[in-house]
């Protein structure tokens, strides 16, 4: 992945995606050994700042490990060249929700300033699932300064290193039943997604729904992640 892999990326595409759906798809984002060499980055064990077995805390049954600062610098190069092509969605789905934050247009400021409300830890992650292992429907929510979307980059194969193991996005509207989407990955694909609220065009104006992520159970093998949130953690 060079920068300009990113820049050539359809972002107008992604952004109607991301308006339609809640969640938009790069293919190959990551090349294998790329992945590779990320997931091995798990049982290293070293450069992270915390560890949650989620079972501990209700989150489902497997776990993850938040990066610390420095991130590795792949990280922090996909953090800080794929925000700015998601800040005109971003800014957009504020203003049609009727919100009055809006988000500069490098990721240094957006981090300044949670970093001066004291959000300070860094939020990106690598998650790993066993056979039973699953991540219950959440946000990714921490803190007041929120930046309204993210991305996942499935790091093994599904079907090769791992079967089962989905992800799955919710999108609550209001008053009305839950709807449910897999997201179809292979390994080195990116999904691009709501963090908690956007905006949905309706037949009388705009709405807000609710989107919750997770992922369903494996069903064998092991199946590897990288999350990538825009907001640090207080
Ligand atoms: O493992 C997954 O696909 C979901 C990871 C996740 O919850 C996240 O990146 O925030
Ligand atoms: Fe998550």
């Amino acid at each position: 992945m060079n920068p300009e892999t990113l820049a050539a990326l359809d972002w107008q595409d992604n952004a109607r995606r991301l308006d339609e759906d809640g969640w938009a798809v790069i293919p190959g984002l990551l090349d294998e050994a790329t992945c590779r060499s990320l997931s091995a980055l798990y049982a290293q064990g070293t450069g992270f700042r915390s560890r949650v077995v989620m079972g501990r805390h209700g989150f489902g049954r497997g776990e993850y490990c938040y990066f610390s600062y420095p991130l590795p610098p792949l990280v922090t190069t996909l953090r800080e060249k794929i925000y700015p092509f998601l800040v005109p969605t971003a800014n957009r789905w504020m203003e049609r929700m009727g919100f009055p934050v809006r988000f500069p247009s490098d990721h240094q400021s957006f981090l300044a300033r949670c970093h001066a409300a004291g959000q300070t830890r860094p939020t990106p992650l690598l998650l790993r699932y066993g056979a039973g292992d699953y991540n219950c429907l959440h946000q990714d929510l921490y803190g007041e300064h929120v930046f309204p979307i993210q991305l996942a980059v499935l790091l093994s194969c599904p079907e090769r290193d791992f079967t089962g193991g989905e992800f799955v996005l919710t999108e609550q509207r209001p008053r009305m039943q839950s709807r449910a989407d897999v997201v179809p990955l292979r390994m080195g694909d990116a999904v691009l997604f709501a963090v908690s609220q956007r905006p949905k065009a309706g037949a009388r104006g705009d709405y807000r729904v609710t989107l919750r992520h997770g992922v369903s159970r494996v069903r064998s093998g092991l199946r590897h992640t990288l999350g990538l949130i825009f907001h640090d953690a207080a």
